[in-house]
């Protein structure tokens, strides 16, 4: 793969923008960053993005929210739930973050990105304070009694093959920068936990 990317990529030449990403940052007055939300699917990876999407919004902060669900509608429409598709996903997915990075926003990920190796790929293409690992911590017991979107159900079923959880890895997060315990809390408190880091991390102010 690394082998093929080098083949496609021998006569391209890297050019050096004239705005740099310090100042593209320093005009919206904050750090750029990507919270890379990661959890089982229906643990609130994306009702907690959007709320805390929504509360940056209103701090007058510029945020950007790629999901799971809508980005396999779009750029990665070609890509099935096979081990392999999901760590083209996660690849994929990280490229973009740090465009959005370079262009001085706050990104935020909502995906499965079940295996801990891609997100640490994810984390090394960026610089040291630019990936935020937000892990969205819920027990499946507790996913698959809300099921929102009734696949559960539907993987017990045999219906949907790979399910994370059931039939597919999941890689618990073994040091996340954040950790939300949905159980235990409202989505506004998880929300709030996270914005909170951001201020006492000077991301935001
Ligand atoms: N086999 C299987 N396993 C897990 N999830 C499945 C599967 N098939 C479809 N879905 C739906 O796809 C959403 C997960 O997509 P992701 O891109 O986040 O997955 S991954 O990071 O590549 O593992 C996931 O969305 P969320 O529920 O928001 O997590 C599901 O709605
Ligand atoms: N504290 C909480 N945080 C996030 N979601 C919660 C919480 N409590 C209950 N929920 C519910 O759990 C479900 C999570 O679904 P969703 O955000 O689509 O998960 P995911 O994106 O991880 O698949 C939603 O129906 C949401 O209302």
């Amino acid at each position: 793969m690394e082998k093929m990317t080098n083949m496609k990529t021998e006569n391209t030449v890297w050019h050096q923008q004239q705005v740099s990403k310090f100042q593209r940052a320093q005009l919206k007055n904050q750090r750029p960053c990507l919270l890379w939300y990661t959890g089982l699917s229906g643990s609130g990876k994306s009702t907690v993005a959007n709320a805390v999407d929504a509360l940056l919004f209103e701090r007058g902060c510029h945020s950007y929210l790629l999901d799971g669900d809508n980005v396999r509608h779009g750029l990665n429409g070609d890509l099935t739930f096979s081990d392999e598709d999901r760590i083209e996903n996660i690849r994929r997915i990280s490229e973009v973050g740090k465009l959005f990075i370079d262009a001085g926003v706050i990104v935020s990920t909502a995906f499965i990105s079940p295996f801990s190796a891609d997100r640490q790929m994810a984390k090394k293409l960026l610089e040291d304070g630019e990936f935020i690992e937000v892990y969205i911590d819920t027990p499946i017991e507790v996913c698959e009694q809300r099921d929102p979107k009734g696949l559960y159900k539907k993987a017990r079923a045999g219906e949907i093959k790979d399910f994370t959880g059931i039939d597919s890895t999941y890689d618990v997060p073994l040091s996340p920068e954040i950790h939300i315990k949905t159980e235990q809390l409202s989505v506004a408190q998880c929300a709030e936990q996270i914005v909170a880091y951001l201020l006492s991390h000077q991301y935001i102010k």
